[in-house]
């Protein structure tokens, strides 16, 4: 058996996040589609035989045992019943709180590579199940498809979406979650529509219902929205803080890029329709 692997956990955009109820619990009824890009962080993946779980850098700002990635070790562990543990890196590329899901990509990654080392054979459908206990985004990463979601998030069809090039702008914030799903300005009613007419409407018809709180509480999202939507739409995803807009070609995308303000972090980065971690393990 393999005893070490490095992974990457990728990060996703939401094209379209549609806000069609809000739940008894307080979570959010969501219509959103999903696709991923490449730009990962990376995670190495080692099998131990005392059972701890280690994660041997830290995450800025993150304590040990909150981590995501202990987190989702920690569950699988419990979950399996396996004796094994791992001693676990990460290399962070990803912003954080920048409604690319990184935590929950990292989150992930962890539990579809230990369900690997530990051979534990568990489906993806059971990995991303014992996923959403760590976060409504986490099973759109274990599913490794682009995909229309219902529910938080987690009703998950698998759909194929235009790849094009993005330009991503973090402009160096970072936004709540919770804060915005709890904004009583936020749009909560939005008519829910067929997967087929969010597919058909296609990109000009997408919207992001959390924009007008976002831009409003954060007026340095509204300036990197409004700076980029001169070169093309642009859309939040998330919740932001991370904003992003479409370009046909690789070259078109990086002219654009190298336009914006040097304060913000800029990148361009290809949609995918497969998650890079299901392509290095053999997936899908
Ligand atoms: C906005 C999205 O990024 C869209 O992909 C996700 O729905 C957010 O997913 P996430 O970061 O994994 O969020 P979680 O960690 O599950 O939830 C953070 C907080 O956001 C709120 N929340 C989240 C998801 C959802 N469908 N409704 C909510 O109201 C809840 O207050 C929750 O406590
Ligand atoms: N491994 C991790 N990487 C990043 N954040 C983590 C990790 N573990 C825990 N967290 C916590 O999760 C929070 C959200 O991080 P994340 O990078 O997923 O935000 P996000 O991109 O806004 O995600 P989403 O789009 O799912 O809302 C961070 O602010 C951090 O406190």
């Amino acid at each position: 058996m393999n005893s070490q692997l490095t992974l990457p956990a990728p990060a996703k955009l939401n094209r379209m996040l549609h806000i069609v109820g809000r739940r008894e619990d307080g979570f959010h009824s969501l219509q959103t589609l999903f696709q991923f890009i490449d730009l990962n962080d990376h995670l190495t993946l080692a099998a131990r035989d005392d059972g701890d779980i280690q994660l041997t850098q830290a995450v800025s700002g993150v304590n040990h045992d909150d981590n995501l990635i202990v987190r989702a070790a920690r569950l699988l562990q419990r979950h399996s019943g396996t004796l094994l543990g791992a001693t676990l890196a990460v290399n962070k590329q990803l912003p954080m709180g920048g409604g690319l899901g990184g935590g929950s990509s990292n989150a992930a990654t962890t539990l579809v590579g230990l369900n690997h080392l530990w051979q534990l054979n568990l489906s993806l459908e059971e990995l991303a199940r014992l996923g959403l206990q760590l976060g409504a985004d986490v099973p759109v990463f274990v599913h490794g498809h682009s995909a229309w979601a219902e529910g938080i998030g987690e009703q998950l069809t698998s759909v194929t979406l235009d790849t094009p090039w993005f330009v991503i702008i973090h402009p160096g914030i970072s936004v709540s979650t919770p804060g915005i799903f709890q904004d009583p300005q936020l749009t909560r009613d939005s008519r829910p529509i067929t997967m087929a007419r969010a597919l058909q409407g296609g990109a000009p018809e997408w919207r992001n219902d959390c924009e007008a709180v976002v831009k409003e509480r954060y007026p340095p999202i509204a300036e990197a929205l409004d700076w980029l939507a001169q070169h093309a739409p642009s859309r939040l995803t998330g919740t932001g803080a991370c904003v992003f807009a479409a370009f046909e070609s690789q070259q078109t995308a990086q002219a654009i890029a190298q336009l914006a303000s040097p304060h913000w972090s800029t990148w361009v980065a290809r949609g995918l329709n497969t998650s890079p971690l299901h392509d290095a393990l053999g997936y899908l």
